[in-house]
């Protein structure tokens, strides 16, 4: 393959995809896999994580949970249905550097609109194909999730040493802070008629975005709760300020061990007896909350097709995963949570493929949350009564304490 000149692509808006270039994904243990360039051409470092969803690529791409990762698709063929206005996530592409096997050379789908290689060099993300994803993905499950470098164009002509060196100097996600990065900066609110929900709004609730993907407060939207989606760095005076029924944290990448001030607003709103709900990142900043740790899984759930048993009832949901650490709570039975003000917690939901920690329901105060993803933006939707649990947690608090949050907006209630 040709080496093209690496500065020809970094224009963003370029009109054209550039030929692609020579390519080389390196691992963090010295591992070579040599390609094709796929998008922009460049550096990107990032660490390597295996998704295994056979659908879904525009929405694992845009999901900000993603950001400082290189993804690598096991479904071999990506692109086949380009990209399009209504698919997406967030704003953006978040994924540090993508790795597909056959890239699509032209997209074929009704709703298509552009390739996603041109909108891979458009957002200026460096991505490698024609690699072997099965034997990379054997490779990150046998060794664990590592740090890892895509170089193309004249990045890609380094030495093996110094692109070794390269990956070896950038930053672990252990101890990444990312949720604040991803974030926004101003407040929006998410309307149930914009969603189809007739009518006024049954309840509202805070959502702190540590990361959120659009298809959450929809979600809520459309089961006709207003959603005011809050920045990350929110305090619990913004939080009230809104005068919320419920309160809610999002998925959102990097370690939820540095997430300290998020921590804290929760306690301080789970102190207040505010209903609380939590998606993934948000499952681990209440397993915090509540005193448990969190640690690194060797290589994480990432997929939509992650069986999950809700323990209490034996029933198995097909659920959507993005998540590389997991809470370390007691699988048995209830405890007293090790802050012991919050009363007994249980171990809701499991992983059925490694009993790693899906979901947490506290006994004593309203508050429960799981680690997988019931939004499923791609993926199944067996999760979905999640957000009815949350909206009936919310009309039980509000019935058990009556003056509480009692205003104007709860008179429609059904
Ligand atoms: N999707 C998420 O919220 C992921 C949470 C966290 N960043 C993890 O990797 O476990």
């Amino acid at each position: 393959m040709p080496i093209v000149e690496s500065n020809k692509v970094t224009d963003s808006k370029a009109a054209t995809t550039p030929t692609p270039s020579a390519a080389v994904l390196v691992l963090e243990d010295g591992r070579m896999f040599r390609g094709r360039s796929y998008g922009a051409q460049g550096t990107a470092l990032g660490e390597a994580v295996f998704a295994t969803g056979m659908t879904g690529y525009q929405e694992t791409i845009t999901d900000p949970s993603y950001a400082r990762q290189l993804v690598v698709q096991t479904a071999p063929h990506i692109g086949n249905t380009g990209v399009n206005s209504d698919d997406a996530e967030s704003r953006r592409i978040w994924v540090a550097g993508y790795i597909v096997r056959d890239a699509a050379r032209r997209p074929s789908n009704w709703r298509s609109e552009r390739s996603l290689d041109d909108e891979l060099v458009d957002q200026g993300i460096v991505g490698i194909q024609g690699v072997d994803t099965r034997a990379i993905t054997r490779h990150l499950r046998e060794h664990k999730t590592m740090r890892a470098g895509i170089f193309s164009g004249e990045a890609a002509q380094a030495t093996d040493k110094e692109l070794l060196d390269a990956v070896l100097a950038s930053a672990p996600m252990e101890g990444a802070a990312l949720a604040e990065e991803v974030s926004i900066d101003e407040a929006y609110i998410v309307e149930p008629k914009d969603h189809g929900w007739e009518g006024e709004p049954r309840f509202s609730i805070a959502a702190v975005d540590l990361g959120i993907k659009a298809m959450t407060p929809v979600r809520f939207a459309e089961r006709g709760v207003r959603v005011h989606v809050l920045p990350a760095t929110s305090t619990l005076d913004d939080v009230n300020a809104v005068n919320p029924d419920g309160f809610f944290m999002s998925n959102g990448p990097g370690d939820p061990a540095t997430a300290d001030h998020q921590v804290s607003l929760l306690r301080s709103v789970l102190d207040e007896k505010l209903p609380y709900f939590g998606i993934c990142f948000g499952n681990q900043i209440l397993g915090r909350a509540l005193g448990f740790g969190t640690y690194k899984l060797r290589y994480g759930h990432r997929g939509i097709n992650q069986p999950v048993m809700d323990r209490r009832t034996g029933k198995v949901e097909i659920t959507s995963q993005n998540h590389g650490f997991a809470v370390d709570a007691p699988l048995n039975g209830s405890t007293v949570a090790p802050e012991e003000r919050y009363g007994r917690v249980e171990v809701s939901h499991v992983s059925l493929n490694d009993d790693v920690v899906e979901g947490l329901a506290c006994l004593d105060i309203p508050a429960f949350s799981v680690q997988y993803h019931p939004e499923a933006a791609a993926g199944p939707h067996d999760a979905a009564y999640l957000f009815d649990r949350f909206i009936d947690l919310m009309a039980d608090t509000k019935a058990a304490a009556p003056a509480k949050n009692n205003d104007s907006k709860t008179e429609d209630k059904k």
